[in-house]
């Protein structure tokens, strides 16, 4: 008899994908702060480390050669060439924790978002950040002070090619501002937590209630 403390939520995959500079990174740390059920999907990277990253925290950071060596490897659940530089998002972890009912955070672009989905569909729930206009997304690129002119504007060259992707994604939402932003993506992660696909136990715990 499969009773209801039978009941377990597997994991979920939430990923943020938008233009560079729209503020993925500032939503996402503000999702890890207020909700304590999920964790942040580490990346390893080839690209040089900015002031102020932490190696470990907000990527690995990491040569060609090693990041080949886990390509052939089969270390990575996705990865892509973006700005340039590789990404990809280690294995290690990610399954065993969806199991236990952890559920990640990836912020990643739109190539990593098709293949996370095409390899794990039900878990991945798919989220794309709009800017609330183009001089707008360059006013924040610009802002963070964190990139060369020529980087913001390679990133800004590259905006509308990555907006075209939009229609990739499950929810679709403008960062106008960052509290209201991120009420409506912590809002998404709640329901989504919530579909009958992801509560394990429940088709032996349905049948046995209708015994
Ligand atoms: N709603 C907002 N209003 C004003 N500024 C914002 C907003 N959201 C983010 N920002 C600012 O815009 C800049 C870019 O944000 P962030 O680094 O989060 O973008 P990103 O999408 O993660 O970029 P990348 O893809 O390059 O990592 C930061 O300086 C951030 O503080
Ligand atoms: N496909 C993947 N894309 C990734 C991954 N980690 C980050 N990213 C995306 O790269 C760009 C640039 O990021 P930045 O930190 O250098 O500004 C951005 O769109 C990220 O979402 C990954 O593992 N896989």
């Amino acid at each position: 008899m499969a009773g209801f403390d039978t009941l377990h939520r597997r994991g979920l995959m939430f990923v943020l994908s938008s233009p560079s500079g729209a503020g993925k990174t500032t939503i996402a740390r503000k999702l890890l702060g207020a909700d304590n059920q999920i964790a942040m999907s580490v990346s390893v990277t080839t690209r040089p480390m900015r002031p102020g990253e932490v190696d470990g925290k907000d990527y690995h950071f990491t040569d060609r050669e090693t990041f080949q060596r886990m390509v052939d490897n089969d270390e990575f659940l996705e990865w892509a060439i973006v700005f340039d530089h590789f990404y990809g998002t280690p294995r290690a972890q990610i399954k065993a924790g969806l199991k236990d009912g952890q559920d990640f955070l990836f912020d990643i672009d739109w190539q990593g978002t098709q293949q996370l989905h095409q390899r794990m569909e039900t878990d991945v729930v798919r989220v794309f950040l709009l800017p609330p206009s183009i001089e707008e997304l360059e006013r924040r690129l610009a802002g963070r002070g964190t990139d060369t002119p020529e980087v913001v504007a390679d990133r800004m060259n590259r905006a509308r090619s990555e907006i075209s992707h939009w229609d990739g994604y499950d929810y679709v939402t403008v960062n106008d501002d960052v509290e209201s932003c991120f009420e409506r993506v912590h809002g998404i992660l709640k329901s989504e937590r919530k579909r009958r696909a992801r509560q394990t136990g429940l088709v032996d715990f349905v049948r046995d209630l209708m015994r």
